[in-house]
């Protein structure tokens, strides 16, 4: 096969490296079983880059992912980071990155193994069938709004503004749609319009493309209500497409029906075929270099990088079936452990996993 994929790879921070190194196994594992090339080109980013090169988005770093089919992406961030100033954070160069790489649209699914219920902190009736996709917006809103501090007589003041144009909606709602309609056709927007002029905006233009998706059937659901309803009936959602911070507070929520974050995969994706893929998990300095990281987020990730960005679906489903295989054989890292008895280490995961695919 003479179609070689570029792929820049970013570690990042904490247990970035440790993720990242087992999803690369998997790469490498496709590129023998299916005869794929992958040009694998590493940059920093994150808090890595800013002890090394005095910014968290080096600008080469940036250049290499544009110059990429795709981005693979372990996690940035860390206390170490912690009270630097805002452009000497790790988390500025995410938002930058997403930013400069036109990735608005962030894809976040949330799926049940029927074998992992148990791990939930929710009851394995509730959890039955739960298999939905929370559609973030990622580029707009509160995160990039006009941010300042001033004075008042009361003392310092900071402000953060929500802001949302018509075009920035529309696009994000349009490709929830399109997911709803290629799975089972109920699409739940969520906002705070009791409240926010920007979320009025959000719920307006979703009623007024809606009548273009008649075979989607839409609620509208405050965030709060929602925050609520993901415990109580999960199974009933099938996609939620939401604006930039509550799809972040509502996915990281979504992740504990699934037993833990360290499950959830995640593809950033704008017009083109071009995407980001980084699990949802941050960099968990807690148990990071201790081998103690579940890969599997990131491992699910690289099956939507090839499902999404290079039209590899029987590779990406290869991918999720051996995860589902290594899981059903009882094989655990201890944050999906139930007795923490015979726990796996993030490497000895990523081999499992990989020994679990076969054509
Ligand atoms: N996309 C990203 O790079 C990203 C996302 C979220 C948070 N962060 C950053 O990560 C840092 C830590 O944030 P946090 O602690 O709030 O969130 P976190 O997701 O890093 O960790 C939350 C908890 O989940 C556990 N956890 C996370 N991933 C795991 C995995 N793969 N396997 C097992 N357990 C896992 C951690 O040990 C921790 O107890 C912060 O600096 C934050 O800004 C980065
Ligand atoms: C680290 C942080 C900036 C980031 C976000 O809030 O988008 C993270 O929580 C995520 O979910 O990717
Ligand atoms: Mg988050």
């Amino acid at each position: 096969m003479s179609d070689i994929k570029k792929i820049a790879v970013i570690d990042g921070d904490g247990i970035g490296p440790e993720v990242v190194a087992e999803a690369k196994k998997v790469l490498r594992k496709t590129e023998e079983l299916f005869g794929y090339q992958f040009e694998i080109e590493h940059g920093l980013f994150g808090g890595i880059a800013i002890d090394e090169k005095g910014t968290p988005l080096p600008q080469e770093t940036l250049e290499m992912c544009k110059n990429s089919d795709a981005v693979l992406l372990g996690a940035v961030g860390g206390p170490k980071w912690d009270n630097n100033s805002k452009e000497l954070r790790p988390e500025t160069g995410l938002l930058g990155i997403r930013k400069e790489l036109g990735l608005f649209s962030n894809i976040r699914p949330a799926v049940v193994f029927d074998c992992l219920k148990e791990a939930s902190t929710l009851k394995p009736e509730v959890l039955d069938g739960t298999d939905l996709i929370v559609v973030r917006e990622l580029t707009g809103g509160i995160y990039f709004g006009e941010k300042f501090r001033r004075n008042t007589e009361f003392g310092e003041e900071a402000v953060d503004t929500c802001a949302y144009n018509v075009m920035e909606v529309e696009r994000i709602v349009r490709q929830a749609f399109e997911i709803a309609k290629t799975r089972r056709k109920k699409l739940a927007s969520v906002d705070k319009a009791n409240v926010l002029e920007s979320s009025r905006l959000w719920r307006e233009t979703v009623n007024r493309l809606a009548p273009e998706y008649p075979d989607v059937e839409l609620e509208h659901v405050l965030v709060d209500n929602c925050a609520m309803q993901l415990l109580r009936r999960p199974s009933s959602f099938d996609v939620i497409v939401t604006e930039n911070m509550f799809g972040d507070i509502l996915s990281d929520e979504a992740a504990m029906l699934t037993g833990s974050i360290g499950m959830l995969s995640s593809a950033s994706l704008g017009e083109g075929s071009f995407g980001l893929y980084e699990p949802v998990h941050g960099s968990a300095p807690d148990i990071a270099g201790q081998g103690k990281a579940n890969p599997i987020a990131t491992i699910l990730s690289v099956a939507l990088m090839f499902k999404l960005s290079f039209g590899y679906q029987k590779a990406g489903d290869l991918i999720e079936k051996a995860v589902k295989n290594v899981l059903d054989y009882g094989h655990r890292t201890g944050d999906i452990s139930t007795d923490q008895t015979n726990v796996l280490s993030t490497s000895q995961m990523g081999d499992q996993i990989i020994a679990a695919m076969k054509k």
